[in-house]
């Protein structure tokens, strides 16, 4: 066991992981870029195809979470909801405090069945992003710059593409737009006081107008809103390095369906509704602070094994050629092309590196920052 454990921190586990998860997403990107042709004369097939190729790329992340690092996901939820999840399509409204939440997230729809189909209204700069920012395109994610004036339009016109998505899917939305820090909480909260809205402890102040235009625009395909608080144990703040290295976390979720009729169709009854929803959000993180535990029952969906048979697939597809390659190129004796192959797999490693960084708060965007120091010029 102990062995396992310093295997699991060894960079050579590290550089493998990642070139399966690069090699095995750049052949899917390939692949779904083949199904363009397919969009025109049968799209809900296209659609349906994306999905399962998605589900490839994004159950290895799931994978390395639930079967590597061992992390444990509790859902704190009624029964009653529970035998919906996965079979109703929804809007599901999360904290954002940790940079593993995504990969959270994807693990309790792997554990739904609606992985592959899972949307997300993301920020723009994440499509640019090898291998899931280009996966994403072929999944009709949302994305948006976070400027209402440009995005209005596309973000609109993307949610009504999804009225006739053939399969079952959650959207996310993290209505606070930018991950928690506490520079951001003062400045959300400096607004909410200027705006005469009760403060938040745990959450930035949401943004409402992606929450509005979304649920006027799902209306009739979607039927509840899953209103979703996530923690972790010990006041653990994960990272995917610690995930990469082995390291287990406790991930508990605490979701309340909501049913998408109870929500006011009028855009500022709408607004005030989420302001409300965050309230008793930060109530729930506070309950959650006092006793280590959310309120409501606990049911354990079970992690599934696809996700780790499609890891080992692509290991043993991916794992024998680069050895022999390697192999090959050392009996070579070419100096040259040793050097060559070192100063590219060095490029590759940055590359996966600045990935990973995407998902680090330290190196995140100013948005929550920037835009009320140009408000108050
Ligand atoms: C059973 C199990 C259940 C659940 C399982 C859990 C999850 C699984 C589900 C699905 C998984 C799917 C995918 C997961 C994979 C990956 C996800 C990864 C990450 C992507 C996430 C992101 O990229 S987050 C960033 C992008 N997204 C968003 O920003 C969404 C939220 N934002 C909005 O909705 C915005 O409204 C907007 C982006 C549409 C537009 O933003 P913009 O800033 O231009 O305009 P706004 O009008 O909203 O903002 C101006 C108003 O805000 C006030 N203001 C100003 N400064 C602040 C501040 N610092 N804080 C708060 N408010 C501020 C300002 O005064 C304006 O007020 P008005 O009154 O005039 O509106
Ligand atoms: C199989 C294991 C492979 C290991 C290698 C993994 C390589 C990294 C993979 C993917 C990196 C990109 C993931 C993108 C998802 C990040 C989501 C996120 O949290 O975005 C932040 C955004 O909401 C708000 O940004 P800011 O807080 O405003 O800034």
């Amino acid at each position: 066991m102990g062995l396992l454990k310093v295997l699991k921190t060894q960079l050579l586990c590290h550089l493998i992981i990642c070139y399966v998860f690069l090699v095995s997403g750049i052949i899917i990107n390939l692949l779904q870029l083949c199904t363009l042709p397919l969009w025109p004369i049968n799209k809900q097939l296209a659609r349906k195809i994306n999905c399962r190729l998605g589900y490839s790329i994004a159950s290895q992340l799931v994978a390395l979470l639930e079967w590597w690092s061992g992390t444990e996901c509790t859902l704190y939820t009624d029964p009653e909801s529970f035998r919906l999840y996965g079979k109703e399509n929804a809007i599901v409204v999360l904290n954002h405090n940790f940079e593993i939440d995504f990969m959270t997230g994807w693990t309790f729809c792997e554990r739904f069945g609606v992985l592959g189909s899972s949307k997300v209204l993301a920020k723009k700069e994440l499509s640019f992003v090898p291998v899931i920012g280009w996966m994403w395109y072929f999944l009709e994610i949302v994305f948006c710059k976070r400027k209402w004036e440009e995005d209005r339009n596309t973000v609109v016109q993307s949610l009504r593409n999804l009225q006739d998505y053939p399969e079952f899917f959650w959207f996310l939305l993290h209505c606070e737009g930018t991950r928690f820090t506490e520079k951001k909480h003062k400045i959300s909260m400096e607004v909410a006081e200027k705006k005469g809205l009760p403060k938040l402890k745990y959450h930035l102040l949401p943004r409402t107008k992606g929450f509005c235009v979304t649920v006027q625009n799902l209306r009739g395909k979607v039927t509840a809103v899953y209103d979703s608080t996530l923690n972790f144990r010990n006041n653990e703040m994960p990272t995917l390095l610690g995930v990469l290295n082995g390291k287990k976390y406790h991930a508990d979720l605490y979701v309340r369906r909501i049913p998408l009729d109870s929500i006011p169709e009028d855009e500022s009854e709408c607004a005030a509704w989420l302001h409300k929803l965050y309230q008793e959000k930060d109530e729930f993180q506070e309950h959650y602070r006092q006793t280590g535990r959310f309120p409501g029952p606990i049911t354990n969906p079970p992690r599934r094994l696809w996700a780790l048979v499609n890891w080992l697939f692509w290991v043993c597809v991916l794992v024998y050629p680069i050895c022999v390659l390697l192999l090959q190129l050392l009996l070579s004796g070419s100096t040259f092309t040793i050097v060559c192959t070192f100063v590219f797999c060095l490029a590759v490693s940055a590359g996966v590196r600045w990935m990973i960084g995407q998902t680090e708060i330290d190196k995140g965007s100013n948005y929550g920052v920037k835009d009320v120091q140009m408000n108050n010029n």
